[in-house]
């Protein structure tokens, strides 16, 4: 394995990191909606190339190169003003139902951005981060979770459930509209198999004509990292389910810690995606984080992940997990107004 040095975004505080994922999910959000009407647009041969997608770049200057702006402004953002108005209104399902002649008019008509989320400490950072913002297109939103404990969703080991209640259910629907939420079919729990081949499924319906159908590409895959080193329900010493090519979804049984039961995306599932956030906090991290920063070669999950999604893989942590991690800090330049410039 090569060294890979994913991005290290530092901080001094908890709220500080919510607050710098919350603005990065929103960036991402904004690209991924932009990225809809790029393609709409290429499509009735109108080039949109002057748009610099290539958003991991700090330097707003190079997003959107001066002399392009106003054309991007004028273009692209009624396109997309339309589409937020609509959005605000209508649910997914009656923008869904607007018949168009081709995929393309319909990534112009219901533009959505998928997104993967852990549970754990995750479901916290997203609940302090986002549900104070007014630039959240929840009705834009599709969800899907990168593993699932199997538990009733009323558990507090409930992945879905913990959302829920932290997340979900507190979203003014109203004025920012409803997302899809795609979770596990509960009535299968007692069976880690058939729910993660149904799972996968889910998965299938949701992403076939979007992108590829061999591996769906999430706009953004976020992960958190137990102190044992695993991540979605991937454990280190389970080897056959890191090592998983062709199933997106597999069933773990005998999970080391937590419940023993759980279904999880596979590797090269969460390396597919467009942009990957590892968000992690707290000294009882600070062990596992040096042995991924600085013992890549033990191949622990993150590591796989910073090695095989390479350049796509930012790190959100807090000081106390870092410390005594040798490791190059970067500091976080908030960018979702990058993508305001554009209109969205
Ligand atoms: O079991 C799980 O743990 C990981 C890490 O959780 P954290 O609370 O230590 O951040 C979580 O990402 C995963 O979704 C969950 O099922």
């Amino acid at each position: 394995m090569t060294t890979t040095v994913p991005k290290i975004y530092a901080f001094h505080e908890f709220s500080q990191v919510a607050d710098a994922v919350a603005d990065y999910v929103v960036y991402a959000q904004n690209h991924a909606l932009l990225k809809n009407v790029k393609n709409d647009r290429k499509h009735s041969n109108i080039s949109l190339h002057s748009v610099n997608n290539d958003d991991d770049s700090n330097n707003s200057s190079s997003t959107v190169p001066a002399g392009n702006l106003n054309f991007a402004k004028s273009e692209s953002s009624q396109l997309l003003n339309k589409e937020n108005n609509n959005s605000a209104v209508k649910s997914t399902k009656s923008l869904s139902s607007v018949s168009g002649s081709s995929k393309f008019s319909k990534a112009k008509k219901d533009p959505r951005f998928k997104i993967a989320l852990s549970g754990g400490s995750l479901i916290q950072v997203l609940h302090e981060g986002l549900l104070k913002r007014d630039d959240v297109q929840w009705g834009k939103w599709d969800i899907y979770f990168a593993d699932e404990r199997l538990v009733p969703f009323e558990s507090e080991h409930s992945n879905y459930g913990l959302a829920k209640r932290k997340i979900f259910d507190m979203i003014e629907t109203e004025k920012f509209g409803k997302p899809n939420i795609y979770h596990i079919d509960e009535s299968l729990i007692d069976d880690p198999q058939e729910c993660a081949d149904d799972y996968e499924k889910i998965l299938i319906k949701g992403f076939a004509g979007r992108d590829s159908v061999k591996l769906p590409m999430f706009d953004l895959f976020l992960l958190g990292c137990a102190p044992d080193g695993h991540i979605a329900s991937l454990f280190p010493n389970f080897q056959e389910n890191l090592r998983e090519k062709l199933a997106w979804v597999v069933p773990v049984t005998g999970a080391p810690s937590g419940p023993t039961e759980r279904i999880s995306l596979t590797i090269p599932v969460i390396c597919h995606s467009h942009r990957l956030a590892f968000v992690v906090e707290g000294a009882t991290k600070a062990p596992v984080l040096k042995t991924i920063m600085e013992r890549p070669e033990k191949g622990l999950p993150s590591s796989i992940v910073n090695e095989g999604a390479a350049g796509r893989v930012s790190w959100f942590v807090d000081d106390d997990a870092l410390s005594d991690v040798f490791v190059t800090k970067k500091t976080y330049k908030y960018r979702s107004n990058q993508s305001n410039e554009l209109g969205l």
